[in-house]
């Protein structure tokens, strides 16, 4: 390709509502456009990058065995209300009516269609297990889209579903596409994880696991284990420390619960001014709505509650903290110095907590707390569990020895065990051997293709621009004649040009007539990673090799060139 053909531009600076480094390159590199907010168009450089990711998704998917197809993106509302969820989701699902007036949705992910075509295609235990898999565009209202292609409203995602007769087949299919899902991203040059991760909206029976490229502006954080491989994404994240740290305040278990003066003192920060004592020692619980329901979660001063683990707990649709005017309605509850004993409505009690022998907390009445609240004595513990976040350091759930660390991650995939959850809300069933209908099992398995893009160039980058890995990178080599007015230069790197082309390699040349600064800025900023400088040498035929990764630089005649260039780009990741 000639760069003085190619529909493209680089900016000098970024737009000031780019946030993160991928959103900034991909717009100064001219990657990106956008039309409107989460809404971009993939400009030709840019499109050649998404398709490379878009083949090996492909490729890998084929090898796995999932067969590809494609759905419309406009879906008939009556599926989703079949299936119960027209209702369960907001603004968030675009909805739209077409000329006859019939309410549409612009499909944001496709359990009903897809439920729907196989239950009218297939009657047989003899035609499963199937799975298929699209890569097509996906909308989201998203209410504040940001950091580019991170978190858009139309976005690239391949999705697989697969189709069993039992949960055992699930099970096979299941981690046939985790596997693939490792290939796909070891393909790709990601730094990932693959972590238990929380089912959310999609609910769901079985496990599922979310793959994560780490990075820092990652919207997720994910605890791993330093020795073995357990790593969970924190809202499902478990410690393995369940022992009574020391530091507690432990006192014989005589001393009764004793109410004491505490004006104006509400907050875990105050107390510990006010007592001198640590967080450890306070019991802290919040009021939460459920659904419609009232609940209280003790937690330790020092620990943060987990409302997902919360919201499994109860099984609720959804939970929001209680906030000020909601506390007013309820009964014997003061802000401020709400406690664990004696409240009208249930408390979850963190088993931390419940372990402790003399906490400090709320009275449950105006400027009073509580201390040498004994919890096995003081409080009826029907609901204990684990309600809280883990926090870095604690002992690992899984093994012994290793301890949890954190990091931050962006959510590249997502595997799930669906079960039956769509095929019986639309009848996907099929005739066993004995000629018994039975409920399909169900998986769904999810990547973020456009956002693999950024997440590369958050682990791939410099001052300078992006680092692509040859397996994605727009072009293979980026030729560069120093001076087009030198005809000894153009006429060398003519010859070379086609020498590649013939050979197969996909080159860029800059053949523009601008000052090789901006030619070397430019290069750098796209970040194709073989370059290749025609300069003074060209008078002997000499060329010089410089790789993006690394700036190394080797000059040789111009018939070595294609030799080497060859060894590079299978080299070089
Ligand atoms: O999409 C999934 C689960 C899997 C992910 C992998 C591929 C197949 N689907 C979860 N989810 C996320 N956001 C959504 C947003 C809207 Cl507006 C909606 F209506 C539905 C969903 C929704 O169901
Ligand atoms: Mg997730």
């Amino acid at each position: 390709m000639r760069q003085s053909t190619l529909f493209h531009n680089t900016l000098r600076e970024s737009p000031s509502d780019a946030e993160v480094v991928s959103h900034q390159l991909m717009l100064r590199a001219g990657f990106i456009r956008q039309l409107a907010a989460g809404i971009y168009t993939y400009m030709p450089l840019g499109r050649r990058v998404l398709r490379k990711a878009e083949q090996i998704v492909r490729e890998e998917m084929d090898r796995a065995g999932a067969q590809e197809l494609l759905m419309p993106a406009m879906q008939p509302a009556e599926l989703w209300k079949e299936s119960g969820r027209y209702s369960q989701y907001g603004p968030e699902l675009i909805r739209l009516r077409d000329r006859h007036d019939r309410e549409f949705a612009l499909g944001p992910t496709h359990e009903e269609v897809i439920t729907s075509l196989v239950t009218n295609e297939i009657n047989s235990y003899r035609r499963l297990p199937v799975t298929l898999y699209q890569i097509q565009t996906k909308f989201r209202d998203e209410r504040r889209p940001r950091f580019g292609l991170l978190r858009g409203r139309e976005f690239l995602m391949k999705d697989a579903y697969s189709f069993d007769t039992d949960w055992k087949g699930l099970d096979r299919s299941y981690w046939n596409m985790f596997h693939a899902y490792q290939r796909i991203f070891t393909r790709l040059g990601i730094n990932f994880r693959a972590v238990e991760a929380d089912a959310g909206t999609i609910g769901g029976e079985g496990g599922t696991h979310e793959f994560m490229a780490l990075a820092d502006i990652g919207e997720d954080t994910i605890a791993a284990c330093t020795c073995c491989d357990y790593a969970a994404n924190l809202e499902k994240a478990e410690s393995g420390t369940t022992d009574i740290p020391d530091g507690q305040m432990i006192s014989d278990d005589d001393t009764e619960v004793e109410k004491f003066y505490t004006p104006e003192i509400k907050t875990i920060e105050q107390l510990v001014q006010s007592l001198q004592i640590s967080p450890m020692d306070i019991i802290k619980t919040v009021v939460f709505i459920a659904d419609d329901k009232v609940v209280a979660v003790a937690v330790r001063g020092d620990h943060e509650i987990n409302e997902i683990k919360v919201k499994n707990y109860l099984g609720a649709q959804d939970i929001v903290i209680a906030d000020s005017e909601a506390l007013a309605k309820i009964s014997g509850v003061t802000v401020g110095f709400i406690g664990p004993m004696d409240l009208p409505f249930p408390v979850l009690v963190d088993h931390t907590v419940a372990h402790m022998t003399s906490g400090i907390a709320g009275a449950n009445e105006l400027n009073h707390h509580v201390r040498n609240l004994y919890p096995i004595r003081d409080l009826e513990l029907t609901h204990v569990g684990d309600f809280r976040n883990v926090t870095e350091g604690e002992k690992c759930p899984r093994c012994e020895e290793g301890i949890l660390k954190f990091n931050r991650g962006i959510e590249i995939g997502h595997v799930f065990k669906l079960g039956t959850k769509y095929s019986e809300q639309l009848g996907a069933t099929f005739l066993d051997p004995s000629g018994k209908e039975q409920t399909m099992i169900m998986g769904c398995y999810g990547i973020g293709v456009s956002r693999i893009l950024s997440a590369v160039i958050e682990q791939n980058h410099d001052d300078n621009g992006v680092i692509w890995p040859t397996t994605l990178a727009p072009f293979q080599v980026h030729l560069i004649p120093i001076s087009i007015k030198d005809d000894k230069q153009t006429e060398l790197a003519q010859k070379l040009y086609h020498l590649l082309l013939e050979n197969g390699i996909e080159v860029l040349m800059d053949d523009r007539d601008e000052r090789p600064g901006v030619k070397f800025k430019d290069s750098d900023l796209i970040g194709i990673p073989i370059r290749i400088i025609v300069g003074k040498g060209a008078e002997q035929e000499h060329v010089e090799i410089t790789l993006r990764k690394h700036n190394v630089k080797e000059s040789l005649h111009v018939d070595d060139a294609i030799a080497r260039i060859n060894e590079l780009v299978k080299s070089i990741h």
